[in-house]
C-alpha cells in the first residue's frame, strides 16, 4: 500500500487552528502506521466511490481515497464541509494525459452556482456574451488536461464565470486556459501524454498535487510545514531542471515570482543528496542569503545529512571566507578609496583625454575585473562589454592612472573584491580544494565579471553539473550586461524559462510586464521570453496616481494604505517602496499619515522580498531614472544599458506585490510610467 497526500489536504490543514492541526496530524500518523485503517473510525462516503472519512474529533473529518494499492490523504475539514467536499470529487487518471486528477463533479444544472460558490460573493452579472473558449475543440482541451466532464462547461464559460472556473479545474488545465484568455496559444500547453501502464501518480502534472511518503518520519516532516506548498509540490517545469543531470552549466529564468528561488533551493538540496557533495547555495546579498538559508533549513529538516553538505551564504561572504582560509584576511579597498586615487592621479596630470567617471568604470569592468597588472596586458585585453573603443595612445594615457591606483592600493596593503575572486579562481584552476563541488547561484543576473570568472573556474574544475544558475535578465539592477560564454560559462542549450507566476496577480504581472520587452536576449544570444507567462490568481487592477505635488501624493498613498488596512491587510503585509535614500522621507510620511508601522524600503533593498500590498511612490520625472546616475555615466555608449537597469528597478518594485499595487508620483511622472498608461 502506498501512502500519499494531496496539496488539497495540506492547504485545508493550513486553514485549521493549530490545536485542530495537531489532532489531524495524529490521525494522519495513525493512518500511516495502520494503512488498512482497522483501528480508525472510517466511514464510506456514499456518493463518491473510493472516498472515506476518518474521524479526527467529534467535529473534524479527514477525507481519504482508498483503492487497494493507494491511500490518499485528500482533504480535511469540519464534518459537513468535509462530506460536501468528498461528495463532489472523483479521483481519476485523465484520459489523454494519464495524470491522476482530483476532479470536481460538474453540477450541470447549476454550473454558475458552482463557480460563484468557489470564489465567494460574486454579484449576478449582466449577461456577458464573450465566451473565450467557445471555439476550442475537445481535442485541444483534452490535450491540456481538461477533464472530459468539463469540456462543455469550459466552452460555455463567459467573462463573469471564467475566474471561478479556473479555481475548479486541475492546475495544468487552468494555466493553459488562463494563457488563452489573455492572448496565448493553447498549443503551447500540451501536456505529456499517457504511457500505457504508467503510474498515474508519477505523471509530472500529478506530482504537483500528490506526493507519496515513504514512512511516518517523512509524513511528519511534510505536515509540519503545511504552508510551504513550494517545498513539496513543484510545477513540472520547475521539477525538470531540478532533477536533470545537466551536462554543463544550466540556467533557469522566468518573470518575477515564477519560483526561480524555489528551483535554486530544490536543486541545491537535491545535489546535497549525493555522498561526498559539498554544495554552495548563494546569491548576491546577505539578507537574500539569510532568507534562502531559512528555507533550506525547512527543506532539510528530515534529511540532516543533506543539511551538512549544504552551505548557504552570500557570494562575497563565501569568497571572503575561502580567501581568508587560503591567504589570510583580506583588507578590502572601498569604492571611494579607488575613486580618490583616480582623482588624485588626474590632478597630478595623468590620464589626459579621459574623465574620472569613465576611468572608474574602466577600472571596475576591465582593469580590476581582469586583474590587469601592467601596460602590456592592458594593451592586449579585449575590454569585453565596453562599448567605446580605445586606441593604443588612449590606453597608454589611461594606464598612467591605473598604474598609480595599483601603486597606492599596494602601498596600503589593500586588495579589491576582483583580486579576491581572481586569486581564488587561480587556486581552483591549480587544482587546490575550494571546498565546493557544486555552486547554485540565485539572482545570477547581477553577477559581476570577477564573480563570473571565478565561477567559471569552479565549473571547469568540477563535474558537468557543477554550476546551476537562476535569474531574470529583466531584473538586472546592479550590473551592465556582459558575455558569460566568453568568460567560460556557456549555458547555451541548457537554458529554460519558467512560465507560471505564483506570486503576483494576473493584473499586477501584466502591468509590470509592460515595462519590459517580450523578450530579452543576453550577450550570448540566449533569449528569455515572457510571453505565455500566467499567474495563478486574479486580483484588482493596479492603481496609478500622478498628482500635482508631494502633499497630494502623500494623501493619495496614505488613503490607499488605509483602505488596505481597513480590508484586513496586516501592517507587515504592506510596504512602501521608493527609488533611493533621498525619497525614503516621502515614503515614511505616507506610512505615518496612514497611521501604520510599515516597511519603507528602497527598490534595491526590496529585491527578493514580497508583500500582499505595495505602494511604489516618488515616481517623479527626475527621480526615475535617477538623474544623478545617468549624469555619472562615464561612457556615453553605456547610457542605454544604465537606463535599462533603472527601468528594471521599477519592474522589481512593482512585482514585489502579490494582491495590490499602487504606483504614485508627481506629474508628469517617470517616463517609464508612459508604458503603463
Ligand atoms: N510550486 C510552487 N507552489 C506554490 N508556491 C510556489 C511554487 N513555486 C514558487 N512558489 C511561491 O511563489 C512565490 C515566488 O517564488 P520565488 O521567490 O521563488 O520566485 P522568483 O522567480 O525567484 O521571484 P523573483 O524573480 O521576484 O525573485 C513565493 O511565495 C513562492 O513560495
Amino acid at each position: 500500500m502506498i501512502l500519499l497526500y494531496a496539496s488539497t489536504f495540506t492547504k485545508a490543514l493550513g486553514r485549521l487552528t493549530s490545536a485542530e492541526q495537531k489532532q489531524v496530524k495524529i490521525t494522519a500518523f495513525d493512518l500511516a502506521q495502520d494503512e488498512a485503517g482497522n483501528g480508525l473510525q472510517l466511514h464510506r462516503v456514499d456518493k463518491s466511490p473510493g472516498f472515506w472519512t476518518a474521524r479526527v474529533s467529534q467535529d473534524l473529518r479527514l477525507v481519504l481515497h482508498k483503492d487497494g494499492a493507494h491511500t490518499l490523504l485528500a482533504y480535511v475539514d469540519h464534518h459537513d464541509a468535509a462530506y460536501r467536499w468528498a461528495e463532489r470529487r472523483k479521483l481519476v487518471p485523465h484520459e489523454r494525459t494519464g495524470a491522476m486528477q482530483l476532479v470536481q463533479i460538474v453540477e450541470r444544472t447549476e454550473e454558475h452556482l458552482v463557480y460563484t460558490e468557489s470564489v465567494g460573493a460574486v454579484a449576478p452579472q449582466p449577461a456577458a456574451t464573450h465566451r473565450p473558449f467557445a471555439t476550442l475543440s475537445d481535442d485541444a482541451l483534452l490535450n491540456v488536461g481538461v477533464p472530459r466532464d468539463w469540456l462543455e462547461a469550459v466552452r460555455n464559460a463567459d467573462e463573469a464565470s471564467v475566474d471561478g472556473l479556473f479555481d475548479l479545474l486541475p492546475d495544468e488545465a487552468a494555466e493553459a486556459l488562463l494563457d488563452v484568455a489573455t492572448g496565448g496559444r493553447i498549443e503551447d500547453h500540451v501536456a505529456a501524454t499517457a504511457v500505457a501502464g504508467a503510474d498515474p501518480f508519477a505523471h509530472p502534472d500529478a506530482q504537483r498535487r500528490f506526493r507519496a511518503v515513504a514512512g511516518i518520519e517523512e509524513l511528519k516532516a511534510a505536515l509540519d510545514a503545511p504552508f510551504a506548498q513550494w517545498a513539496v509540490f513543484l510545477h513540472p517545469a520547475q521539477r525538470a531542471p531540478v532533477t536533470r543531470d545537466w551536462q554543463g552549466p544550466a540556467r533557469v529564468s522566468g518573470s518575477a515570482g515564477t519560483g526561480k528561488t524555489i528551483v535554486a533551493l530544490h536543486r541545491a538540496v537535491r545535489l546535497a543528496g549525493t555522498e561526498g557533495a559539498r554544495v554552495l547555495l548563494t546569491t548576491f546579498s546577505k539578507p537574500l542569503a539569510t532568507a534562502l538559508a531559512d528555507k533550506a533549513m525547512l527543506m532539510t529538516e528530515a534529511v540532516p545529512e543533506r543539511r551538512d553538505r549544504l552551505t548557504v551564504r552570500a557570494l562575497d561572504q563565501a569568497a571572503y571566507d575561502l580567501y581568508a582560509a587560503a591567504f589570510g584576511q583580506p583588507s578590502l579597498a572601498t569604492a571611494s578609496q579607488v575613486r580618490a586615487a583616480i582623482e588624485a592621479a588626474m590632478k597630478d596630470g595623468r590620464g589626459a583625454g579621459h574623465d574620472a567617471a569613465f576611468l572608474l568604470e574602466e577600472w571596475d569592468e576591465v582593469i580590476d575585473a581582469w586583474g590587469i597588472a601592467d601596460a602590456q596586458s592592458y594593451a592586449a585585453v579585449p575590454r569585453l562589454g565596453r562599448k567605446t573603443r580605445l586606441g593604443p595612445k588612449q590606453r597608454e594615457s589611461a594606464w598612467e592612472v591605473f598604474a598609480y591606483v595599483r601603486e597606492r592600493l599596494g602601498e596600503r596593503g589593500l586588495t579589491t573584491w576582483a583580486d579576491v575572486y581572481a586569486r581564488l579562481g587561480e587556486r581552483v584552476a591549480a587544482g587546490k580544494d575550494i571546498r565546493f563541488t557544486h555552486v547554485v547561484v540565485d539572482e545570477a543576473q547581477d553577477l559581476s565579471v570577477a564573480q563570473a570568472r571565478f565561477l567559471a573556474a569552479v565549473g571547469r574544475a568540477g563535474g558537468p553539473d557543477a554550476l546551476f544558475f537562476t535569474g531574470d535578465l529583466g531584473q538586472r539592477i546592479f550590473r551592465l550586461p556582459f558575455s558569460w560564454a566568453k568568460l567560460g560559462i556557456d549555458v547555451r542549450g541548457r537554458a529554460t524559462v519558467l512560465k507560471v507566476c505564483y506570486r503576483t496577480s494576473h493584473q499586477i504581472r501584466q502591468t509590470a510586464d509592460r515595462l519590459l520587452g517580450r523578450e530579452i536576449t543576453d550577450q550570448d544570444g540566449v533569449t528569455e521570453t515572457r510571453t505565455g507567462t500566467v499567474s495563478v490568481f486574479d486580483g484588482l487592477e493596479p492603481v496609478l496616481a500622478l498628482v500635482d505635488d508631494t502633499v497630494a501624493e502623500c494623501d493619495a498613498v496614505a488613503a490607499w494604505l488605509r483602505a488596505a488596512l481597513a480590508e484586513g491587510f496586516a501592517p507587515d503585509e504592506l510596504a512602501v517602496l521608493v527609488r533611493g535614500q533621498g525619497q525614503l522621507g516621502r515614503g515614511r510620511a505616507a506610512a505615518k499619515a496612514a497611521g501604520a508601522d510599515l516597511r519603507v524600503l528602497t527598490m534595491h533593498d526590496a529585491k527578493g522580498l514580497e508583500f500582499r500590498g505595495v505602494a511604489v511612490m516618488a515616481l517623479d520625472e527626475d527621480v526615475l531614472p535617477d538623474a544623478d546616475r545617468l549624469a555619472g555615466v562615464g561612457d556615453i555608449a553605456d547610457l542605454e544599458a544604465v537606463q535599462d537597469t533603472e527601468r528594471h528597478l521599477l519592474y522589481v518594485a512593482a512585482t514585489r506585490a502579490r494582491d495590490r499595487l499602487m504606483l504614485a508620483g508627481v506629474a508628469p511622472g517617470s517616463e517609464f510610467l508612459d508604458d503603463l498608461k
